[in-house]
C-alpha cells in the first residue's frame, strides 16, 4: 500500500481537528488544542508555500481569534482563563527581575544616532519604490514603534544592548496588534506580564541561527530573553503583518536568497516558539506570542508536538508546575526574604506601646542600677555571624532577618515604668538580671532557670515586662510574636525557630521573649495544622536544648493570657510561671500619677484616691485608656471655633470631672469570671507565693 503523502496526513488531521472544535461536546482545553493545531497547520502550509501569504494571514487571524477567545474567557465551561489572577501574580514576580533594566533608547536620542539614520537611508534605497514613513518613533519604554503604513521599510535600531532590527510594519504590530486580535486587554496584559519565552541557542536549528545572524547582525547578542525587553520585543513583532496580508517580513526579499528565505519560513515554523520574538517571519512571532500568552505551550512542546498537542497542558496544570518550581526555589534568599520585609516583632501587641519602634539608641544606664543595656549587636556582629560555626547550616538571610527584625530595638523601659507586680519583678530580677550580671555566682544549683512564663489577664503588663527585661538584663534580646511565626511563616516557621535559637546561642547571654506563646505552644491536637505542629516540635526541641544546657546562657520568656492552652511539655520547660495579676489599688494609683505627671492636670490626692476606688478591676491597659479618655475632656469642652486659635497653654487642666465622665465610657476589659480562671491556674501551676 502506498504511504500517504505528508499533505494527505495533514489534511486528515485538519479534518479531525475541525471535528473536534465544531463538536459541542469537546472540553475547552481540547478545543483550544484544536485551534492551536490549526494555527500550526496554517503555518506549516504557508512555510511550504502550499497557501499564499494572504490566505495564511486571513486563516491565521480567524483561528488565533477563536483560540484566544477560549484562552481568555473567564467562563469555566467554555474558557480556560480562570487563573488569570494567579498567572498575573506569578508574572509580576518574574517581571521584577528586569526592573533594573533601563533602555538607552529615548525619543530624543535614538534618531540622532548615526547608525539609525544610516539604516533608515539604506531602507529607503532598498525599497525605493515604496513610501518611507513620515513619522517613525522610538519609545524608550515600549520598544520601537512606528505609525501604520503599508509596506514600510526596515528600521534598524542600535540600542546600547546591541542591534535590533524590525520592520516598520512590525512596529505597526506593536501598536495595533492587540486590536487586530480583537482581544486587546487580555492579550496585552497577559503578554506583558507573562514570563517571556526562553530560548537557548543550542535548541535552534543551525540554519535558523545562521539565518538570523545574516539578517540581524548583533541581534542574537542582545539580552532580550528573560527580561522585559523580550516581552516588549515580543509584543512589538507579534501580530502585525500576519494580518494585513502585505508581508513585509523581517527577512527582506533581497537580503536573503530564495532558498534561504524558504528555509527561513520553515525554520521559523519549526522553531517559532523557541525563536520567541526574534528574527522570525511574520507568522512566527504570532505563534511565539500565543505560546507566551497561553503559558501552557512551551517552546519545547511546540517543536516536539507540532501535530496539535495531545498532551494539552491546562493553565491550572501549568500554574501548579510553576508553583512547584517556585516553592523549590523558595529557599533562595532573594525570593524568600530579600524582597519583602516581614516584621516578626510583637506584631499583635496591644496598647500604646504595643509596637516596637524602629532602632533608637538605648540608654547607657538604667534607673534602677540594673545592667547596662547591651549595645545593639546588629552592626557589630553582622559580619561575624556567617563565620560562626553554629550558624553554618542556617540561611544567612534568616540570620540577617533575626538580627534586624526580631532582635529588639525598642525604647528603653525601666522597672519603675511597671506599676505593681512587685513579686514578679523581684523574681525576674533574681533569675534574669543578677545571673546575667554575675554568672560566676549563679552556678550549680543556683543556676538560673532557663524558661519563664508570664501569664495573666490581658493588659496587665506582661509585654511591658518583656521589654523591661530587654533593657535591664544586659542580654541580647530577641522578641518575637508567636502568632507571626505561625501565620506569616507557614512552611518556614520551624526553620525560623531553629535560626532564632542558633543566633541567640551566638549572642549569649540572650533572652528570647515570645509574646502570645499560647499560639505557638498550644496543646497538640488531632485537627492541628501540620506546619504549626512542626513549629511546635522544633520549638520544644530548641527549648529543651536551651533550657538543659548548662553552658548556654539563654533565657526563654513566654507571655500569655491563655495559660490553660499551653501544652504540658512546654509548661514543664517554662519552669518559673509568674502570675501577672490585675493591678492593685496602689499600682493603679501609680499608673495614674505617672501618666498625669506628664500632663497639665489639677487632680489632688483625694481625687486620685477616688479614681483608684472607682477603678477596681481595671487592668493596667484599662487605666491607661481611662487617662487618655480623661485627657480629652478639656479639648471636648472647647467650642469648635476655639480649637483653631487656642494655644496649648490656654487648654484647661485635666480635672476630676473629666475622669468621672471618662469612667462612663471606659469599662474594665477583664471579667470576674476570667479572673477566676487565672487564679485557679495560678494556684495549680503558678510559682507565686
Ligand atoms: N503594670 C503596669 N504598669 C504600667 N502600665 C501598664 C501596666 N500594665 C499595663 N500597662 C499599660 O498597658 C499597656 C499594655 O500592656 P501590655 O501590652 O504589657 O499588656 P499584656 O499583659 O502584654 O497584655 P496581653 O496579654 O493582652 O498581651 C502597656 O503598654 C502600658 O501602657
Ligand atoms: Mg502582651
Amino acid at each position: 500500500m502506498e504511504a500517504p503523502t505528508a499533505s494527505a496526513v495533514h489534511l486528515s488531521e485538519w479534518q479531525e481537528t475541525s471535528f473536534a472544535v465544531t463538536s459541542g461536546t469537546c472540553p475547552p482545553e481540547q478545543k483550544a488544542d484544536g485551534y492551536r493545531a490549526k494555527v500550526l497547520r496554517i503555518q506549516y502550509a504557508w512555510a511550504n508555500s502550499e497557501i499564499s501569504q494572504a490566505c495564511a494571514a486571513s486563516l491565521f487571524r480567524k483561528y488565533a481569534e477563536k483560540y484566544s477567545a477560549i484562552i481568555d474567557s473567564g467562563n469555566a465551561e467554555t474558557g480556560l482563563n480562570n487563573y488569570a489572577e494567579n498567572i498575573l501574580t506569578l508574572a509580576k514576580c518574574q517581571q521584577s527581575d528586569s526592573d533594573k533594566w533601563q533602555s538607552a533608547l529615548t525619543t530624543d536620542n535614538v534618531f540622532e544616532l548615526e547608525c539609525v539614520r544610516e539604516r533608515m537611508r539604506a531602507g529607503k534605497i532598498f525599497q525605493s519604490s515604496q513610501m518611507a514613513p513620515a513619522d517613525a518613533r522610538v519609545r524608550a519604554d515600549k520598544g520601537v514603534s512606528a505609525p501604520a503604513a503599508p509596506a514600510l521599510p526596515k528600521l534598524h535600531v542600535f540600542g546600547s544592548t546591541g542591534e535590533t532590527e524590525l520592520t516598520a510594519a512590525s512596529a505597526k504590530c506593536a501598536s495595533q496588534g492587540p486590536d487586530l486580535l480583537g482581544h486587546p486587554s487580555s492579550s496585552k496584559s497577559i503578554q506583558s506580564s507573562l514570563p517571556p519565552v526562553t530560548r537557548t541557542s543550542d535548541t535552534l536549528p543551525a540554519a535558523s541561527a545562521s539565518l538570523s545572524k545574516q539578517v540581524l547582525p548583533g541581534f542574537q547578542a542582545t539580552p532580550l530573553f528573560g527580561s522585559k525587553e523580550a516581552t516588549n520585543s515580543s509584543s512589538l513583532k507579534m501580530p502585525g503583518n500576519c494580518y494585513d496580508g502585505q508581508n513585509s517580513s523581517l527577512f527582506g526579499q533581497s537580503a536573503v536568497p530564495a532558498w534561504s528565505a524558504n528555509s527561513g519560513k520553515r525554520k521559523a515554523f519549526y522553531s517559532l516558539a523557541d525563536e520567541g520574538s526574534t528574527a522570525v517571519p511574520s507568522l512566527a512571532p504570532c505563534q511565539a506570542s500565543i505560546s507566551t500568552e497561553t503559558n501552557g505551550f512551551s517552546g519545547q512542546r511546540n517543536r516536539n508536538e507540532e501535530s496539535s498537542g495531545p498532551g494539552f497542558k491546562t493553565a491550572k496544570e501549568q500554574l501548579w508546575m510553576d508553583q512547584q518550581k517556585k516553592s523549590q526555589n523558595q529557599r533562595a534568599p532573594v525570593s524568600s526574604y530579600g524582597g519583602v520585609k516581614k516584621s516578626l516583632g510583637a506584631g499583635r501587641s496591644r496598647g500604646p506601646f504595643g509596637k516596637f519602634v524602629p532602632p533608637v539608641p538605648k540608654q547607657d544606664g538604667s534607673e534602677n542600677g540594673g545592667a547596662q543595656c547591651k549595645p545593639h549587636v546588629g552592626e557589630s556582629t553582622d559580619p561575624l555571624l556567617p563565620v560562626d560555626e553554629r550558624l553554618k547550616n542556617i540561611e544567612p538571610k534568616m540570620v540577617e532577618l533575626i538580627m534586624h527584625e526580631i532582635m529588639d530595638h525598642g525604647p528603653p523601659v525601666s522597672w519603675d515604668d511597671i506599676a505593681g507586680v512587685e513579686f514578679a519583678k523581684a523574681t525576674i530580677k533574681e533569675i534574669v538580671v543578677w545571673p546575667m550580671l554575675r554568672p560566676d555566682i549563679f552556678t550549680g544549683l543556683r543556676g538560673p532557670p532557663k524558661g519563664i512564663l508570664l501569664f495573666g489577664p490581658p493588659g496587665t503588663g506582661k509585654t511591658l515586662i518583656g521589654k523591661c527585661i530587654a533593657c535591664q538584663s544586659g542580654a541580647t534580646f530577641f522578641s518575637i510574636s508567636a502568632s507571626s511565626l505561625t501565620s506569616k511563616w507557614v512552611g518556614e516557621g520551624e526553620k525560623m525557630v531553629r535560626a532564632l535559637f542558633a543566633v541567640a546561642r551566638c549572642q549569649q547571654p540572650a533572652v528570647i521573649f515570645i509574646d502570645e506563646i499560647d499560639s505557638l505552644l498550644s496543646q497538640r491536637g488531632e485537627g492541628e495544622h501540620e506546619s504549626s505542629r512542626r513549629i511546635k516540635t522544633e520549638f520544644l526541641v530548641q527549648l529543651d536544648g536551651a533550657t538543659t544546657s548548662s553552658e548556654d546562657r539563654i533565657l526563654v520568656v513566654g507571655a500569655t493570657n491563655r495559660p490553660q492552652e499551653i501544652d504540658e511539655a512546654a509548661r514543664r520547660r517554662l519552669v518559673k510561671r509568674l502570675y501577672i495579676p490585675l493591678p492593685e489599688g496602689s499600682a493603679r494609683k501609680q499608673i495614674v500619677t505617672r501618666l498625669m505627671a506628664k500632663e497639665h492636670c489639677s487632680l489632688n490626692e483625694e481625687e486620685i484616691k477616688l479614681i483608684v476606688q472607682k477603678t477596681d478591676g481595671f487592668s493596667g491597659a484599662d487605666m491607661t485608656q481611662l487617662c487618655r479618655e480623661a485627657s480629652l475632656g478639656p479639648i471636648r469642652s472647647l467650642q469648635s471655633m476655639d480649637i483653631a486659635t487656642i494655644t496649648p497653654e490656654q487648654v484647661r487642666p485635666i480635672s476630676f470631672l473629666d475622669f468621672e465622665s471618662a469612667l462612663r465610657t471606659v469599662r474594665p476589659s477583664v471579667s470576674p469570671k476570667d479572673l477566676e480562671l487565672y487564679e485557679t491556674w495560678n494556684q495549680t501551676f503558678g510559682c507565686s507565693r
